[in-house]
């Protein structure tokens, strides 16, 4: 198994996935979906962590076939499930268990999963009698602990509290005999959209690595947003400018549909002019809103943006996780064109495209691959 697992969820192009692929990455999975389009980047089953707190049957069946490399399980029925799946397919589903340690990792309450009575993992204290139950089970080969406990976390503090508890338990399970080998310790690691101050990612790294020092175990990571954030931008035009009471909107063609980020957690992203303003030019307040018929659909607030007229392209930043993967079709609306452009390559592209289906945001143009 990789040490370094990519969370697809951050951002499932194909370009994407084959990109981190080639850097050596596995991939941390959490659908069928998912699964299809990591083996489709090239990334070997036996490099797959599936994970999530609700896998259907037919995706136990499809993961199972496969020959994924890890199941996080995170209930006593899943691995029921999951065992009652392996036995039909005369097969042995490697399995962490996902521990909910109760930590708070001080994000966004939409992002948290790691606190008691959020949905995801297995109470602390009932994990041993979890993993012996997993140990006993014909069809599961328990083989370490997984824990997440959220997103855009801006302190190392919470990852130390909940690695802590993961430490503590696999101690305990050795005591009782058990041969922990892995572990899994999410991703989660933030990134700086305005005035966040995230760890820095090295010593996110060596808090990892004392963690695999101290208890002698593969230790796996899970990043996705750190990854790919800044490497995103969406480019949207203007549709038309207005007064709306005070302050100076502007109508844009990207929407909530597009980046769903601003409208689900008030989340923050600088928003640019593309050409550069003339210099003593001098800017405005301005709400940069999109055409969908909601009052959530404004991407930015109160920016300070210079004069702008219909035609004008601006540039959203940092959409480069939780971005087109969050993207939907509301308002009959066409999801966004996609291009991955590398170095300096110019890339003329249209900012909208009617594509046909979902997966042809992967058709990334021969030329700029
Ligand atoms: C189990 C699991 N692993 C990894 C991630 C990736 O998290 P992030 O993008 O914050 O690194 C997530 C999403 O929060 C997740 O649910
Ligand atoms: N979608 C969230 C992150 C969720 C992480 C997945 N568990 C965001 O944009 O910040």
């Amino acid at each position: 198994m990789r040490c370094i697992c990519y969370s697809i969820k951050a951002n499932d192009n194909l370009a994407v996935i084959r990109t981190l692929a080639r850097l050596g990455s596995g991939a941390d999975i959490i659908s069928g979906g998912e699964l299809r389009r990591a083996l489709q980047a090239g990334i070997a089953a036996e490099q797959l962590v599936f994970a999530g707190p609700g896998k259907t049957r037919e995706e136990m069946e499809l993961a199972l076939a496969s020959g994924v490399g890890q199941f996080n399980v995170e209930s006593p029925a899943e691995l029921e499930a999951l065992a009652s799946a392996a036995r039909a397919q005369g097969t042995q589903a490697p399995v962490a268990l996902r521990v909910n340690p109760d930590v708070d990792a001080e994000t966004h309450d939409k992002i948290a999963t790691g606190r008691r009575g959020d949905k995801f993992g297995i109470d602390d204290g009932d994990i041993a009698a979890l993993y012996a139950r997993a140990a006993a089970l014909e069809g599961i080969e328990p083989v370490g602990l997984a824990v997440h406990i959220g997103s855009q976390l801006s302190r190392l503090a919470p990852f130390e509290a909940a690695y802590e508890r993961v430490i503590d338990l696999v101690e305990d399970l050795r005591a009782a005999g058990y041969p922990v080998e892995r572990i899994n310790l999410g991703g989660g690691l933030g990134v700086r959209y305005r005035d966040e101050t995230p760890p820095p990612v090295e010593a996110y790294g060596a808090l990892v690595e004392r963690v695999r020092q101290r208890i002698g175990v593969t230790a796996i990571i899970e990043p996705g947003r750190w990854l790919v954030a800044p490497a995103g931008v969406l480019l949207t035009r203007v549709i038309a400018v207005k007064q709306a009471g005070e302050r100076r909107c502007v109508i844009v063609d990207a929407a909530m549909n597009d980046l769903m980020r601003p409208a689900l957690y008030d989340a923050w992203h600088a928003i640019e002019p593309v050409a550069e303003p003339a210099p003593g030019v001098s800017t405005v307040e301005t709400d940069v809103a999109g055409p969908v018929c909601e009052s959530a659909d404004v991407l930015g607030r109160e920016r300070p943006l210079p004069p702008l007229a219909a035609g004008d392209l601006l540039a959203v930043r940092d959409v480069g996780a939780y971005g087109s993967v969050m993207a939907s079709t509301y308002n009959s609306r066409p999801l966004a064109a996609e291009v991955m452009v590398r170095g300096d390559a110019l890339a003329s592209i249209r900012p909208r495209q009617d594509y046909e289906t979902l997966l042809a945001r992967d058709l990334v143009p021969s030329w700029l691959a």
